[in-house]
């Protein structure tokens, strides 16, 4: 049975009254607090559960590893036997080899040869490296002091059978699937993945490879929020360019939110004669134009489309990225069931000089270059290579800030934001 989350609330981005300035660290608490997963469960395959969200903690079904076994290939023998002085043992018949067990049991004193992975027999505790050993006549020899245990891993020194293995939220990684494969498992409860709607907004705006006149521009937003989407693990839902007419982004609107679970549209979002995003979401009543106290992405129109929640981001590509990255992405990954997470930052010394002036937070295109944080030469909003040539944000706080070379800023790679 597939279990369907409840609605999310109407008035999910509602901000109190009387403010203006959104801090952006009290917009990411109010979206925090009030989303949750959007998406029902489902059992996947584990050959297509790499990026998927796990839905369920995940037991280990066999401990691993399942038995005691050997780590070296070399010979066995039950450490207690030894003697004093180097020991000398007579070998057994046959041998233990991974994946054939040896069923008879290695009388006291005596060795048995058994290779890398091998299931310890009766009688063996403690493998010697073949390296170490002289071996003739059905005999080997080696040097006295080797520890009990030597070259032996234990049953479930890994993991053992019924402990937790996965945890619930996690987004499965190649090493996950190896880990479940390893406890018998290989079907995993996962949320469905999360659709997401991408919709340019503009009269200027034309399909990458058309013709353009003097006054258009090339759609840039779309492919780069798909891809971004598609890093993220989920499923963009490409719904092409909307005019800048109300009827056509209604109508573009209503369709997405039958077939997905978050809408991301740019251009439109501040409060222009021609934005019209903002105004298609405050009509609907559930609307909240998030001016947040940030540089670029200062217009966020936030709002809730029949149910499905839409962020209206500012139509300048650098501010789109960054308030994908920095409001999306943590809003989305919630919806996803993969729950809330900043992205992993590291104070670096700036290779740049800058005065901030208080009462916003800035985040700069920067890559890190001999140990040291480089900014992009612009700050503009619409300068794309410059997004191209970053490989991470440094963010400057709230506050004001004098920034010289050698100070220590906050760096996140772009890496992080996943
Ligand atoms: N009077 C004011 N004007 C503006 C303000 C303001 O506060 N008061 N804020 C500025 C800031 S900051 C931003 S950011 C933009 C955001 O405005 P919109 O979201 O309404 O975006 P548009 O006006 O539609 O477009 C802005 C800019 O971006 C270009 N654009 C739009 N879509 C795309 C796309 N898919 N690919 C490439 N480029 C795109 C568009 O042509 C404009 O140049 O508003 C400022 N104005
Ligand atoms: O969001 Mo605008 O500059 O802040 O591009």
């Amino acid at each position: 049975m597939t279990l369907k989350p409840p609605p999310l609330r109407d008035d999910c981005f509602a901000l109190p009254a009387g403010v203006d300035w959104t801090p952006v660290d009290r917009a990411l608490a109010m979206l925090q607090e009030r989303l949750c997963p959007v998406v029902a469960r489902e059992d996947s395959a584990l050959a297509h559960a790499l990026g998927r969200v796990l839905a369920a903690p995940v037991e280990a079904l066999r401990s691993n590893p399942p038995r005691s076994n050997t780590a070296v290939d070399g010979y066995g023998f039950a450490h207690a036997s030894l003697g004093d002085g180097d020991p000398v043992l007579p070998l057994v018949e046959g041998r233990a080899a991974a994946g054939l067990a040896f069923e008879g049991t290695v009388p006291a004193g005596h060795a048995i040869r058994i290779l890398t992975g091998a299931a310890l027999p009766q009688g063996v505790d403690t493998v010697v490296l073949q390296e170490d050993v002289t071996a003739r006549d059905n005999q080997i020899a080696f040097r006295a002091g080797i520890k009990p245990r030597a070259n032996t891993r234990k049953a479930g020194e890994d993991i053992r059978e019924g402990e937790i293995a996965l945890t619930a939220s996690r987004v499965l990684t190649p090493a996950d699937l190896a880990l479940a494969a390893a406890v018998g498992v290989s079907r995993l409860p996962v949320y469905r993945r999360l659709k997401v709607a991408v919709i340019s907004t503009g009269d200027e705006l034309v399909e990458p490879g058309a013709a353009a006149a003097s006054g258009q521009i090339y759609d840039a937003n779309r492919p780069m929020l798909a891809a971004l989407v598609r890093n993220f693990g989920y499923e963009p839902v490409d719904l092409g360019r909307i005019p800048d007419d109300r009827k056509a982004l209604r109508r573009a609107f209503d369709k997405a939110a039958t077939e997905v679970d978050v809408i991301l549209t740019s251009g439109g979002a501040s409060s222009g004669d021609e934005d019209h995003v903002s105004a298609l979401l405050n009509e609907a009543g559930a609307m909240t134009e998030w001016r947040i106290a940030l540089k670029p992405g200062r217009p966020l129109a936030l709002g809730m489309w029949q149910g499905t929640p839409v962020f209206g981001l500012p139509g300048n590509p650098v501010a789109a990225l960054v308030c994908t990255l920095i409001f999306a992405r943590p809003a989305m990954s919630v919806l996803a069931g993969a729950g809330w997470h900043d992205p992993q930052s590291f104070q670096v010394p700036a290779g740049f000089a800058k005065n901030k002036k208080p009462g916003r937070r800035e985040y700069l295109r920067a890559r890190m270059r001999d140990g040291r944080a480089e900014v992009f030469q612009s700050e503009g909003s619409g300068r794309i290579s410059g997004l191209s040539w970053a490989e991470g944000l440094v963010e400057l706080g709230d506050g004001a800030q004098e920034i010289a070379p050698g100070d220590m800023v906050k760096f996140i790679p772009f890496g992080s934001f996943t």
